[in-house]
């Protein structure tokens, strides 16, 4: 009551016990319910005694950015450690974090994600992509599992080629896609968030709260990992010099990380897109795709491409694959934040989900799909400033570049080709499923009809 985050707006409850934000988190409603407080207390809600959650862009910019990479995460972000070992993505303190990302920046920067030999594997896993399509004819294609398989094989593509999953074609490497995709990181993990919370609870756990493990993704990974000879262009041709001074299974976490990193969000915000563009009352925005498609030539840059820049932004902004809070702690000697003092060691955070929402002013009808917002030169700076779905600073999305180019050959290629509707036999729900911090369509299906232009 004395603390001075007694002044930040909130329910009651807030201030005594952080029991009702845990009991949302465990029930996969933290997102809604967050959301739900920002719209009724504004910009700057209060989730517990020692948490604070902000939606404006002043925020995002002192928590994330501030000193380059913002303020450290977490142990939240513990629960992703891989074969046990601290990646890049679950590293805490910004000092540790810098060294290791200077290893990816190169990997991940256009210059090289444009590079001939990355780009033409983007492609041919585009191209068996609509294959499948032109295959099915007038049945109806799932698109949620083809673009999980395509992200995956793009990203494992980038990151070992030439070895590197096939799972569009090979049905053991599409094993593999279900071992990564099918599994409820909330429900499966719920011993990691209780060991969060009750560490000396943990050796009482019941084995059933124990995740399914991923033996073929490991095996993989760790095949990949050995391997002598990649190409010049990949992740692990980095990882593995003697200069990157990581071991073998460093090096090995790291790409599995970023394996689970690069599947559901691309896949995922493929998904929403293509529902979409698919729904009746948007098929508008379908046609001036096409359109835009139709009258540049194949070889056009993605820089001309402004229509398809702005369907995918829209997408992302719409149903931001991580939704989610990223939390941070409050350095040593607290912050003014958004007008409010908050002492050191409080948890902040902003989630995508709602900052992409809460000012009608950058943002007007905000739960609306209308790519075309995009398009206006006024406002386009405020707009940009308040796109979250990549987090922002040192620590927003390492894999940014590779995704937008693997989203954008996806959808230049196949609706170039085709117009998509709605499949008659789609019956799955597409509302937003949480997980531990992604999102994916609740039903795990999206049935859609291609038919050739
Ligand atoms: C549409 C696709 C994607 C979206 C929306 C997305 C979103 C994000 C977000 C919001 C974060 C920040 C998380 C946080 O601070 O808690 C993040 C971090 C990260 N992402 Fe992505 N991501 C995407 C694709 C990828 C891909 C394809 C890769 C790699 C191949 C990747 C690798 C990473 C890594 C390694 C981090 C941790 C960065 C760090 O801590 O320095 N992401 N991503």
């Amino acid at each position: 009551l004395v603390s001075p985050l007694s002044k930040v707006p909130g329910p009651w409850y807030t201030r005594f016990t952080s029991l009702w934000i845990k009991y949302q988190e465990f029930t996969a409603n933290r997102r809604e319910s967050i959301h739900r407080l920002h719209q009724v207390y504004g910009p700057v809600v209060r989730l517990g005694p020692n948490e604070v959650s902000f939606t404006g862009s002043d925020a995002i910019k002192e928590i994330y950015a501030s000193g380059g990479s913002g303020y450290d995460k977490t142990e939240f972000y513990t629960l992703f450690k891989q074969f046990k070992t601290k990646t890049l993505f679950s590293t805490l303190s910004k000092d540790d974090h810098s060294k290791r990302k200077r290893l990816f920046a190169e990997r991940y920067a256009m210059t090289n994600v444009m590079k001939a030999r990355p780009l033409a594997a983007i492609t041919d896993r585009a191209m068996a992509f609509v294959s499948k399509c032109t295959e099915a004819g007038k049945k109806s294609v799932d698109v949620y599992v083809l673009l999980h398989c395509y992200a995956v094989d793009c990203v494992t593509h980038f990151m070992f080629s030439p070895g590197g999953l096939k799972s569009l074609n090979i049905e053991k490497d599409f094993e593999i896609m279900k071992e990564l995709t099918y599994h409820q990181s909330l429900q499966m993990k719920p011993e990691s968030l209780l060991a969060y919370y009750l560490p000396s609870w943990e050796p009482y756990f019941p084995k059933f709260l124990y995740p399914r493990s991923a033996p073929k993704t490991n095996q993989f990974v760790l095949d990949m990992a050995a391997q002598t000879q990649v190409e010049e262009y990949t992740l692990l041709e980095k990882l593995k010099r003697k200069e990157s001074g990581l071991e073998l299974m460093q090096a090995a976490a790291e790409c599995k990380d970023h394996m689970a990193a690069g599947i559901d969000t691309t896949g995922d915000g493929l998904c929403f897109l293509m529902w979409e563009l698919s729904r009746p009352h948007n098929l508008e925005f379908q046609e001036k795709l096409q359109h835009e498609l139709k009258s540049s030539s194949s070889d056009a840059s993605f820089d001309s491409l402004v229509y398809l820049d702005a369907v995918i932004k829209e997408a992302l902004r719409c149903s931001p694959p991580i939704p989610m809070s990223l939390p941070r702690y409050v350095p040593a000697g607290g912050r003014l934040i958004d007008r409010y003092f908050i002492p050191a060691q409080t948890i902040v955070s902003c989630q995508p989900y709602t900052v992409h929402r809460s000012c009608e002013e950058v943002f007007p009808d905000p739960d609306r799909f209308y790519p075309d917002r995009w398009l206006d030169a006024k406002g386009a700076a405020e707009r940009n400033r308040h796109f979250f779905a990549f987090a922002v600073g040192g620590r927003g999305c390492t894999g940014k570049n590779l995704a937008l180019v693997e989203m954008k050959i996806l959808v230049r290629e196949v609706y170039s080709r085709f117009t998509t509707t709605v499949a008659p036999d789609m019956n799955g729900s597409m509302k937003l499923d949480d997980q531990i911090i992604s999102a994916r369509p609740k039903g795990q299906t999206c049935k859609l009809t291609f038919t050739e232009i």
